[in-house]
This record gives structure tokens, sequence and C-alpha cells, in this order.
């Protein structure tokens, strides 16, 4: 049943630039989670230090009892087998086929023969509705394929955690549904907890259990989604509906003469809250709730027309 990543008071410093500062957050077992900030909020940072790439100057990150912003690299090395991880690109090596690619792990990191790497990496090409591409080279396929190609990748060694960076740069609408559900039916399946990082605010709206955004050098928010959903918190609520009106600028905080310029200005009214994505084989989501569940034990209003069935998104949201 996944794993939780609980991450305390964390801050992350190149030289002399803070990139954000105490990061407090927990990820819980099973669920998926999305990460939103504007460009260079250090949300690739903050995947890379959750597993161990880069080395926070203060904080923890505790997984089943170990501290891994601060226990020795052979306890890290065990560690880190509970995650997979797909890359932007999907990171995959262009002179090797995808079948070797995804085998590539199972080579690297076990002692399964090749009968058993052959089945694995079958069955995960199979999961991610590529079986008999096994042959071709990264090159010779799409960006929606190579993105597939790096999630069968990421699953092969089983994966407790899954990190997601931006799955949906460069896809198109029609592609980045079809990966949002395939992320929704394999949580499903396999119960790992998930962390995606994206731009995109219709995925935001209706993947995730929980919401982050990343904002001036700290968190401004994490929670679950309905919370930051029906949030009327100005940063919050610009981003999540893609809106100008706010304190967030072109170049990340607009300054005292244009917020002056904004006073008069109301920010719009909060567009309904989206049903989730549910899994296609109709089994539950392992964090489910009822839709509308924590606005109603947290007295919270939703806007109008939230949860209804078969309701467009946001007037706002970009596909
Ligand atoms: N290894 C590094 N050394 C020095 N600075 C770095 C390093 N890695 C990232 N940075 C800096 O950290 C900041 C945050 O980068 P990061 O890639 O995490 O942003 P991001 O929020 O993922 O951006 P985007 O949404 O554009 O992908 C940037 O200013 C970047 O230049």
């Amino acid at each position: 049943m996944g794993v939780e990543v609980k991450v305390e008071n964390l801050t992350k410093s190149f030289g002399s630039q803070l990139i954000w500062g105490d990061v407090s957050l927990t990820l819980p077992a099973g669920e998926i989670s999305v990460m939103l900030g504007p460009s260079g909020t250090g949300k690739s940072v903050f995947l890379k230090s959750l597993i161990g790439l880069l080395k926070p100057d203060e904080g923890h990150i505790w997984i089943e009892g170990v501290d891994i912003a601060t226990c020795k690299e052979k306890d890290l090395y065990e560690i880190r087998k509970l995650f997979g991880v797909l890359f932007q690109d999907g990171a995959m090596f262009g002179s090797m086929n995808l079948f070797d690619n995804c085998a590539f792990p199972l080579r690297e990191h076990t002692r399964k023969s090749e009968s058993e790497i052959r089945q694995i990496v079958m069955d995960k090409m199979d999961i991610v509705g590529l079986a008999g591409a096994e042959m071709k080279l990264p090159g010779e396929i799409s960006g929606g394929m190579r993105k597939r190609a790096g999630l069968a990748r990421a699953l092969v060694l089983e994966p407790e955690i899954l990190l997601i960076d931006e799955p949906d740069s460069g896809l198109d609408p029609v592609r980045t549904a079809y990966i949002n559900q395939l992320f929704i039916d394999l949580n499903a399946q396999i119960d790992a907890t998930f962390l995606i990082v994206t731009h995109d605010i219709n995925s935001t709206r209706t993947v995730p259990d929980n919401i982050g955004l990343l904002y001036h050098k700290h968190l401004a928010m994490f929670g679950p989604r309905e919370m930051l959903l029906s949030s009327t918190e100005p940063v919050v609520a610009q981003f999540l509906n893609a809106q100008r009106v706010g304190p967030i600028g072109m170049s990340e905080e607009k300054d005292a003469a244009e917020l002056a310029a904004e006073a008069e200005l109301d920010m719009p009214p909060l567009p309904p809250i989206p049903r989730q994505l549910e899994p296609s084989d109709g089994r539950p989501r392992a964090g489910q709730r009822e839709p509308g569940a924590w606005c109603r034990e947290h007295g919270i209003t939703p806007p109008p027309g939230s949860f209804e069935e078969n309701m467009s998104l946001a007037p706002g949201a970009t596909a």
C-alpha cells in the first residue's frame, strides 16, 4: 500500500541562492499528489531532493523510518529501490531499443534471469500500451510514446513511490488525457504513492488527491485537492485558476505599482470544482473520497455547480 513520504522543514540553496525554505508536507501513502509552481520555483529540485540526488541544506525527509536527507550512502541506496522516476524527456538511452531501456534497471539491480526480465518488461510495456513497440529506438517514436516507455521503465522494479516530472510537457491535450488516465489506473492497480510535477491546470484539477504550490521560495499551500480548489488565498486562487489578476506576475512577483493598478479589480469567482478522474475498470482510487467530502467536513461551501457529473472544466483552465 505505497509508502508515506514525510518532509520536515526542508531548505535548499545553491550557493547564496535560496531555492525554497522550510518546506513541510506529507505525501500520504498510496495517494496521488501534484506539485505546482511558477517556472523556476524549484519543483524539479524538490523531486531530486526526495530521491537523494540533491542534498538539502536543512530539514528531513522521512521514508520508512529513514531520514534520507541525512542518512548514509548505503541506506540511501536501499531506499532508492522504493522509487520509480519518470523524467521530463523520458531519459531513455538513445542507442538502446525500448526493450533494453526497460530491462536496464533489472539487469543492473537484480539477479533475475533473462526470461524473467523478458516477462516483466513485456508486462510493463503492455500496461503502458506499448506492446509490439519493444524493438523501436527512442528516436523512432513520438514524444507521448517516449513518456510511456519511460513510465514502463520506472515500473519494472515495482516502485512504492513514483516521481513524475512534467508528464504533459510537449503532449497534445488528447495524449495528456490518456496519460492522466494511465496514472489513475496504475495508481489503483499498484497502490504506489505518486508525486507529479505539472503546469497543466486541467490535470491538476482532476487527477490528484492532494495539491501543493511552491511560490516565492516557500510552499504556499499543500493539502487535499478540494482544500486548494476552494481556497480564496490570492496566490493559490490565481495559480489554480490560471488568472492574470493576483500577486503572481510575469517575472514571479508583481511590483507595488502593478498591484496598486489592480487594487480595484476583484479576483474572478472560483469556477466549480470538477469530480476526480476514476479508474477505467471501475475499481476505487487508492485515496477514494466522496466528492465534496472535504468541503462538507470543513464547513466550506464549494463554488456553485461543483462536483456535478459531466461538468466541463474551468473556463480559465487550459488543456
Ligand atoms: N544543480 C544546480 N546548480 C545550481 N542551480 C540549480 C541546479 N539545479 C537547479 N538550479 C536552479 O534552481 C532553480 C529551480 O530550478 P528547477 O528546475 O527546480 O525549477 P522548476 O520549478 O522545476 O522550473 P520549470 O517549471 O521551469 O521546470 C533554477 O533557478 C535553477 O537554475
